[in-house]
């Protein structure tokens, strides 16, 4: 478990964190995200250990994370701009990685290379910039670290190698109850994977919420009334959103589903119908209601 306690960071003038406070579950998907400039790279690196925080603390598995070497083996950064020795090949990074963690498996490392068709004597300065991320991404795989912090780690991967590593991620969640934690803008892409997602904004985190808890709590529903007024059916329900097309009348309710669909047949509607929602609109809704423009928020 991952425990963020009034995590602070300032660079000169600059507040990137502001009192940052996020609990992250041992086996989850932790998905991150935020505009540009959120703090979500400075919260990774901090989560990480590499950075410290001017204040707060980061705990992981009760222990702190900054210059505690124990803990930091249990941790693995995939940064956003690749950092390999100059020079190196896959093979070098490889032999300096298994010096860093104890239980680096180097059969794993071999078999994924092989899999993505990495030639691991080749420099990587003539790799390109998704091959670079995929040699980071297996030595994180068989670092045998539990919490992989992967800043926009799919960016730059084509769609295959994409599903290739999810589903590396997925195997090992599953397997060992690995923890990634995903910084992303991509909300699609996250909306599938993750089990968790936090919000960062200019610094401070707005929500950290279970993905299925968000999706039991909200409804969307379309519905066409007949004898019974709009308003009347929607009576005694927390509307988050409504838009009117025509006749139809689509609503975004906070609740249960179950409460929501009783209320809205009371109403003897010539139709409804509850509707999936997606991750943004779900953010809509969220962010709306604390004032805020999601869609500034995470584009
Ligand atoms: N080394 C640094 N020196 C000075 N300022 C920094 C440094 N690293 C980050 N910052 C500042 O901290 C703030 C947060 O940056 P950070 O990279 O964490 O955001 P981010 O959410 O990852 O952004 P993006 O989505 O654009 O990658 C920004 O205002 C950035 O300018």
């Amino acid at each position: 478990m991952i425990q963020a306690q009034g995590v602070t960071k300032r660079f000169g003038a600059n507040l990137a964190l502001d009192h940052v406070t996020a609990e992250i579950k041992t086996g989850s998907i932790y998905g991150l995200i935020g505009s540009n400039g959120a703090g979500k790279s400075t919260f990774l690196r901090i989560l990480a250990g590499i950075l410290q925080p001017d204040a707060g603390s980061v705990q992981i598995d009760g222990a702190g994370v900054y210059e505690n070497t124990a803990v930091k083996q249990k941790c693995f950064m995939i940064s956003d701009e690749q950092y390999f020795f100059s020079g190196a090949t896959p093979r070098d990074m490889k032999d300096y990685y298994k010096t860093m963690y104890p239980h680096f498996d180097e059969n794993r490392y071999r078999s994924l290379m092989s899999n993505f068709g990495l030639d691991e004597k080749r420099k990587l300065r003539t790799f390109s910039k998704g091959m670079k991320k995929q040699v980071s991404v297996i030595c994180a795989a068989a670092s045998g670290a539990d919490y992989l912090f992967c800043d926009e780690t799919f960016d730059g991967l084509d769609p295959v190698a994409r599903q290739a590593v999810k589903a590396i991620f997925a195997g090992d969640v599953a397997e060992f109850s690995a923890t990634p934690v995903i910084a992303s803008h991509n909300l699609r892409e996250l909306e599938d994977f993750c089990d968790c997602i936090g919000l960062l904004h200019r610094g401070g985190i707005l929500f950290s919420r279970d993905l299925d808890d968000m999706k039991l709590n909200i409804q969307k529903v379309q519905f066409i009334p007949d004898l019974t007024p709009e308003q009347r059916i929607l009576e005694g329900l927390e509307v988050l959103s409504r838009q009117n097309s025509g006749r139809m009348i689509t609503a975004t309710i906070r609740g249960g589903r179950q409460e929501t669909e009783a209320v809205i047949r009371r109403g003897e509607p010539v139709y409804y119908e509850m509707l999936p929602l997606s991750l943004e609109e779900i953010f809509l809704a969220e962010t709306e209601v604390q004032g805020y423009d999601a869609k500034q928020l995470i584009l």
